[in-house]
Order: structure tokens, then C-alpha cells, then sequence
């Protein structure tokens, strides 16, 4: 029998806490995660044609232009620099410590135990609760509720069904202004610290959940380089079409993985009670599990400010719909390389 995982240190004393933790589980038998069916997933639609998120059309006819306090920058500005890339910060240790502050303590080696467990039921997303610390999203939440202007976007299909897209704000946009032209520069700005954080994170997610399992399997030396290649702020209403995005899988292909960030209940708007989507349904679902779509489970996630699901290439999810209040969440695509 082959090393169960012969990659990060990380990730094997990661193993040795969970396997304390389920105690008499045969890890042998029981833990051998096949990469090549892993990657194997089918991102054709295996959830009664609900389609997948298709990123296609780039739509910005409307002579929409920036709201008049908006500083002067064009599409032209933010290409430069999205041109740089990601910080290639591979851990949330090597961040500056002054982000590692809006990170909940130890989160790293939960994430690492996190993707252990996931490994043994062959699933390739992981929610972490309260990753950011809720505090420093509610610092940051009035910036977003000011700058938030969601732009009109035209998906292919629609997003999983709705064809007419407008309570997304892009802060990151693909090259060729893919999926609108007109990214919310300021907004970017305000949240360059927390797209940091998230990067950090997502890349230690991602090296967890791609390390080599299989006999004879060199380990990878070099360090992932992780590029947003999209990132955008949704926010939805009890309104139809603005309720959910239903089951899909991000970017179709041109995506290796997402994080989705949890924000915080709107409480500077109106009244908390108000605003508030609790017991109205607005989590996350997963279908995972299994290579063939028929034998996937579902899985449910009530997520809340500061939770992170990190979601691998193709895996199916759904933003729940909510039937009141408003619920705010930050998506970012990453390219991995
Ligand atoms: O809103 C969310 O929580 C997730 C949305 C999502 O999966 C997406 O925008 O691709
Ligand atoms: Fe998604």
C-alpha cells in the first residue's frame, strides 16, 4: 500500500488529527483518492437542465456609463492591472500580518484537516465558517453597499436560467471585457485587503485538495501561481430573477476553482429585522461526491458572514434562493497554474 498522501507535511499531520479524530476508521481501505476520477467530473448537466454558467457574451451596449462620483478610469486601467499577477502568497502565514488579522486564528490547519475529510468521501469543495472574521466584513460592508452598482450582463443561456443578469457588481472582469466592460474600480480598491486574504487561502485550499495521493507521483515542487480571473459582488432579493442562482458550475472550463465569501447581513440600510433572509432559505448547495452526477450527493451549507466555500473546477452548486431580506456574497474564479 502506497503512501495515502505524499505531498506537504501540512497536509499529513493534517491526517494524523483526523485520523485520531475518527477513530477506528480503516484509512488503507477506505481514504485512496483517485486524482484522474477526480479530475474526470463531467461538467455536462447533470441536474435536469439547469445548465451550466456559461461566461460568454460580453454585453455593454446600453451606453451605461460610471456614476458621475466615480473617479475617471476605463476598461483600459483595470486591464493593466489585472496584467499583474496574484501577490503568490501560498499560505495565510506569508500574508502581511496586518491582513492575517481580518483571518480567524488556525484557520489554515483546519483548512488543511478540512480537505482530509472531504479526500475520504472523494468530494473537492470545502465550506470553512467564519474564515474571515465577520467583524472586518461589517468595516467593510458600508463601502460595498455605497459603491455596489450592479451591471446589466447577457449570459449565453442565462445564468442558470436567467438571461438577463443585473444584481452582480464586477470588480474584475475577463480580458476583452468579458462579462461586462465596465468593472467598479473603487470598489476593487476597498477590497483589495480581503482579495488577499481570500487568495491566500484559496491557494492553500487548492494545493491541500491537488496533492499527489498516488503511488510513485513526484511531489510538486514549485509554488501555484493562482490568478483572479473574475470577481464580482452579488446581491439578492426575494424578486424573481434575483432570488438564487441555481445549479451550475463556474466559468465552464475556463475556471480551476472559486471562492464564494458569505458578507454580512445589509444592517445599514434598513432595519436588521428587515433586511435579514434567516429562515428564508440563502445557503449554499453542493453536489459532490462522486464522478457520475447520478451517485453525487447534496450537500447543504446554512453559510453566513465571513464563511468561505471553496469550490474545485466543475464541482455543481447552487446559491439557495431566499424568499426575504437581502443576501450579499463576493465570487472570485481563479485560473491555476
Ligand atoms: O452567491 C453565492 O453564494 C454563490 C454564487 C455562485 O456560485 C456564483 O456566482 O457562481
Ligand atoms: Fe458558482
Amino acid at each position: 500500500m502506497a503512501a495515502l498522501i505524499s505531498d506537504t507535511g501540512d497536509l499529513e499531520k493534517a491526517l494524523k488529527d483526523v485520523k485520531n479524530e475518527l477513530g477506528e476508521m480503516n484509512l488503507q481501505q477506505n481514504a485512496v483518492v483517485d486524482e484522474k476520477k477526480e479530475g474526470s467530473v463531467s461538467s455536462s448537466d447533470g441536474g435536469g437542465g439547469l445548465g451550466e454558467r456559461k461566461i460568454k457574451v460580453a454585453n455593454f451596449e446600453s451606453g451605461e456609463i460610471y456614476p458621475t462620483n466615480y473617479p475617471e478610469k476605463t476598461y483600459e486601467d483595470y486591464v493593466m492591472r489585472n496584467d499583474v499577477e496574484s501577490k503568490g502568497y501560498q499560505t495565510p502565514a506569508e500574508l502581511p500580518s496586518s491582513i492575517q488579522t481580518i483571518i480567524k486564528d488556525d484557520v489554515q490547519k483546519e483548512i488543511s484537516k478540512g480537505v482530509v475529510r472531504k479526500k475520504l468521501a472523494k468530494m473537492r469543495h470545502l465550506v470553512v465558517k467564519e474564515a474571515i472574521k465577520p467583524s472586518y466584513l461589517d468595516d467593510l460592508m458600508p463601502k460595498i453597499i455605497e459603491k455596489f452598482w450592479p451591471q446589466q450582463v447577457v449570459y449565453n443561456g442565462g445564468v442558470a436560467n436567467v438571461k438577463n443578469w443585473k444584481i452582480s457588481c464586477y470588480l474584475e472582469v475577463m480580458e476583452g471585457g468579458v462579462p461586462c466592460t465596465n468593472p467598479c474600480l473603487p470598489l476593487l480598491d476597498d477590497c483589495s485587503e480581503l482579495l488577499d486574504a481570500v487568495d491566500a487561502l484559496f491557494t492553500h485550499w487548492y494545493k491541500q485538495q491537488h496533492a499527489c495521493n498516488k503511488p510513485g507521483q513526484p511531489k510538486r515542487e514549485e509554488p501555484y501561481k493562482i490568478k483572479r480571473v473574475m470577481n464580482f459582488i452579488t446581491r439578492y432579493t426575494p424578486n424573481p430573477n434575483e432570488q438564487a442562482l441555481l445549479k451550475h458550475v463556474d466559468g465552464a472550463g475556463k475556471v480551476d476553482g472559486s471562492a464564494v465569501i458569505a458578507l454580512p447581513v445589509d444592517r445599514w440600510t434598513g432595519p436588521e429585522d428587515v433586511m435579514s433572509f434567516e429562515g428564508h432559505g440563502g445557503g449554499l448547495t453542493f453536489w459532490d461526491g462522486h464522478p457520475n452526477p447520478a451517485k453525487q450527493q447534496e450537500i447543504d451549507y446554512d453559510t453566513r458572514s465571513g464563511d468561505i466555500g471553496f469550490i474545485d473546477k466543475a464541482v455543481w452548486h447552487q446559491a439557495n434562493p431566499i424568499t426575504k431580506g437581502t443576501r450579499w456574497a463576493m465570487v472570485i474564479f481563479y485560473e491555476v497554474v
